[in-house]
């Protein structure tokens, strides 16, 4: 079902612009190397259509995948991650299929913090040690000295915002070729948003790719390279965002909020 703030299949969408207005180009890099490639993707829930998709997202970019309630941007996150099967088409990460191989290479972000109660922060990090090769235990204890979280305390223990901010911390202290970061700073207080984005990009390798699907466009607009604009399921938009802004003399929040008001 599309979310509320969708209008019915079939409505003109007020943006993307006017005919008159030049389309933006696709991104064109030297040296190319996408990371992630969707052909054709779809996936589809019974008579539901979650995603149906073609783009490639390359290597070094940070990438803000941004659309209304029930646009596809978890369901394209999780068939990334290879969590969920395609319905048709396919998706590479670093031309694999997403699987044992790719989990190597993934950091992969879940909607929801999914550490048991009882476990103590130093204990999650000791997970994480065990089981990612690329995982810099030192890189995350300090980034969670930083924040402020008591590596002692219980999962438990902890608010909401916290428990993300944990996860999160984990998932970026990998040393991965994609993260995967599924609303990475939902529950997180709007004085600690900008904090922890500087703490993720800070610690960012230019090597990696970062997709990042948000409903805080103006948070987190001025880490974006590029975005990807969803709408039931598909890419309406893929541009760098400062390319977005000189063309049509606004914020990425701006334009998102006029494409997509109630
Ligand atoms: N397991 C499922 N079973 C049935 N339908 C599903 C399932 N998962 C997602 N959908 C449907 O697929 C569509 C896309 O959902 P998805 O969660 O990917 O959207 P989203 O953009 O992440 O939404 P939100 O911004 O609310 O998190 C929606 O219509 C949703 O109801």
């Amino acid at each position: 079902m599309p979310g509320a703030c969708q209008p019915a299949p079939g409505t003109p969408v007020p943006y993307p612009p006017p005919a008159n207005v030049r389309p933006l180009p696709p991104i064109v890099e030297q040296p190319f190397e996408p990371v992630l490639e969707c052909r054709a993707l779809s996936k589809r829930f019974g008579a539901t259509v979650a995603l149906g998709a073609t783009l490639t997202v390359p290597r070094g970019r940070v990438v803000g995948l941004l659309g209304p309630n029930g646009s596809g941007k978890t369901t394209l996150i999780k068939l990334a991650a290879g969590l969920l099967q395609p319905t048709d088409g396919s998706v590479l990460v670093r031309g694999a299929v997403p699987g044992r191989s790719t989990k190597a290479i993934v950091s992969y972000l879940p909607e929801r913090p999914y550490f048991a109660p009882s476990m103590k922060v130093s204990e999650t990090l000791r997970f994480f040690e065990d089981f990612y090769a690329d995982f810099d235990r030192r890189l995350a204890e300090d980034m969670l000295a930083r924040l402020s979280v008591p590596v002692d305390a219980q999962m438990a223990s902890l608010s909401k915002g916290t428990k993300e901010k944990v996860q999160l911390v984990l998932v970026m202290a990998r040393h991965a070729a994609l993260y995967l970061l599924d609303e990475p700073i939902g529950g997180v207080d709007p004085a600690t948003r900008d904090y922890i984005l500087d703490t993720i990009i800070a610690n960012y390798h230019r090597d990696s790719t970062i997709l990042l699907s948000t409903h805080l466009v103006a948070d987190v607009e001025r880490v974006l390279d590029d975005f990807i604009f969803l709408q039931y399921g598909t890419v309406v938009m893929h541009a760098p965002t400062e390319q977005m802004r000189a063309q049509f003399g606004m914020s990425l929040d701006d334009y998102f909020r006029g494409a997509f008001r109630c």
